[in-house]
């Protein structure tokens, strides 16, 4: 059983039915926030013990490839500063803070070793990855979700839906390569990011862990073990959090803690925080903003172009029923986005649309391809298609969005079409997410922000644990699981067709797990009855 600590605050109450993080993190930081673009928010996954102080150079950065990082910088041999005296010296407030703000990297780098921990998805690396890897994502809870009573048909499912499905996604991937980039892009970012944080005085070894496919959370979290990490900050590389993604990964990791906790006192020990959220920050705003416009400027007429924000999409009850943050937080993230470029002088129109729906349940609207095919019917005639959900390349922008929204687009009578690049190794942005692991060090294993002085802090500290434990409490009103085929020709005769589908599948599983006969037997994907 993980010790639970909670922020004190006005939090909880707001909590004690859903994921509504945003709710939670405005309501600390209303009053002392100077800016909201700012804030980065932490959590700790599980309380953290005392950590052990055995300080190392961390110059010589690794991953499970290593990585190069020049850093020289190490070990202190100075003893912490006292931040107090700084204070008092400096001649204006600002001063002041930026000065308690050194102090603070000093103070948390001597005799530490600092690991960052890139949570991303993962994808296949070959189209023989592809259905094992679609396997691992629909065996997770948090994207298909069974009523607790089916729970046991969770991997059937996954395998049945996965094989289904492979055909048709091996086609995107041979599309684009034979592979997702992910893997390559995320290293690319880790590597960026270790440089950037040693840029900063900050020497720390950065890990990718992956959700579904190789390298997974597992791997990493035993390297950051051999090298004997003692602060870790848990660095999604989702800007906007959802159950699904962010919201899934932290409830592996948190998996793999209160798995280890027991026997492992090396976990124990190791000190940790998360960034759950980052997409108000203001240099992640600021590069989305500078990549638009550079992009809009390639248009005959950039002030007439339509800026098209397309998100990944979720299914609808996520936001609606399990009180997923994803939706107001992609709102949020395009408000801020877009002030940004009206303070640059660009007042173009804008809107939102969510992609990539899978199956029959209603996701998040408006739809993207309906959403293109509208703005086509009222005359617009050039849009800059904006993903907003995902900083690197993949699957979903590099065919969804290039190939199919742009075919789509032109017949739909747009003439000008454009698609903002992913923010991948962006300088600007990656020392953003330098500066968000560093305005999180003091908080790595801080155990309540019971006093003043934490609670007014630019970065506020949460339990992921109570998240979790609040999301659990609803998970038996879910919906039905997301199902892949659809049959018919209109929306709701798809949906029903959809779910006829989905009760005669579980009803030949229940079938076969109770009478050992049928052909996932045969196939051997389910065992012989003893
Ligand atoms: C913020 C980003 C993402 C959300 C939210 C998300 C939710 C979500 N996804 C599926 C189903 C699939 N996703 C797939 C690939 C995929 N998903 C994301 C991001 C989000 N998913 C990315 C970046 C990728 C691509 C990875 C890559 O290999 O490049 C796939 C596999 C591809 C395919 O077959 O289409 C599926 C399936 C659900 C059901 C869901 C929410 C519940
Ligand atoms: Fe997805």
């Amino acid at each position: 059983m993980l010790h639970v600590r909670l922020a004190p605050g006005p939090a909880p109450r707001n909590l004690s039915r859903r994921w509504d993080t945003s709710a939670y993190l405005h309501s600390w930081c209303s009053v002392p926030c100077p800016s909201r673009l700012s804030l980065s928010r932490t959590y700790s996954i599980k309380s953290s013990l005392i950590g052990s102080a055995t300080g190392l150079c961390l110059g010589q950065c690794c991953r499970i490839k290593p990585l190069s990082c020049k850093c020289k910088l190490g070990r202190s041999s100075q003893p912490p500063p006292d931040s107090r005296q700084h204070f008092s010296a400096s001649s204006s407030a600002s001063e002041a803070v930026l000065t308690a703000q050194s102090d603070i990297r000093k103070l948390f780098v001597a005799n530490e070793k600092i690991g960052v921990l890139l949570l991303n998805l993962g994808g296949p690396e070959t189209l023989d990855d592809v259905q094992p890897f679609l396997f691992n994502l629909f065996a997770d809870p948090d994207i298909i979700r069974l009523p607790r009573a089916f729970r046991f048909l969770q991997k059937p499912l996954a395998q049945f839906i996965s094989v289904a499905r492979a055909p048709k996604s091996k086609e995107g991937y041979a599309s684009i390569g034979g592979g997702s980039p992910l893997r390559q892009i995320t290293d690319a970012q880790g590597e960026a990011l270790m440089e950037a944080l040693c840029g900063k005085d900050i020497p720390a070894k950065v890990y990718v862990g992956m959700r579904y496919w190789h390298p997974f959370t597992e791997e990493a979290i035993e390297q950051i073990k051999k090298d004997g990490i003692t602060k870790l900050v848990v660095l999604p590389l989702y800007p906007q959090f959802s159950i699904s993604t962010s919201g899934s990964s932290l409830r592996l990791l948190e998996s793999i803690f209160s798995c280890n906790v027991r026997e492992d006192e090396y976990l124990v020990n190791m000190q940790h925080t998360v960034i759950p959220s980052w997409y108000q920050r203001e240099g992640y705003i600021k590069a989305m903003a500078t990549l638009i416009e550079k992009e809009l400027l390639k248009f005959p007429k950039p002030q007439k172009v339509m800026i098209f924000f397309s998100a990944h999409g979720v299914p609808l009850a996520y936001v609606e029923e399990a009180g997923d943050p994803y939706k107001a937080e992609m709102e949020e993230c395009v408000d801020l986005i877009m002030e940004e470029l009206e303070k640059r002088g660009m007042a173009n129109p804008s809107t939102l649309a969510y992609q990539s729906r899978v199956g029959p349940v209603e996701w998040l609207k408006p739809y993207t391809d309906e959403t293109i095919i509208a703005l086509g019917q009222r005359g617009v005639k050039s849009l800059l298609a904006v993903p907003i959900s995902f900083v690197s390349e993949h699957i979903e922008t590099l065919e969804e969005i290039d190939v199919e929204y742009k075919e789509l687009a032109l017949q739909s009578g747009i003439k000008h079409w454009g698609r903002v690049p992913a923010l991948g190794c962006e300088p600007t942005f990656i020392s953003d997410l330098a500066d968000a692991v560093i305005e999180s060090l003091p908080y790595v294993g801080a155990m309540a922000v019971s006093n003043l002085e934490a609670r007014q802090s630019l970065v506020p500290l949460g339990s992921v644990e109570e998240l979790l434990a609040t999301y659990d409490s609803k998970r038996d009103m879910l919906p039905p699981p997301v199902i892949v085929w659809e049959w018919g020709w209109t929306k709701s005769a798809e949906t029903w067709n959809g779910r006829a589908a989905m009760l005669a599948v579980l009803a030949l599983l229940v079938l076969e797990v109770t009478t050992g006969q049928g052909l996932l037997h045969q196939w051997g994907i389910l065992p012989p009855l003893p």
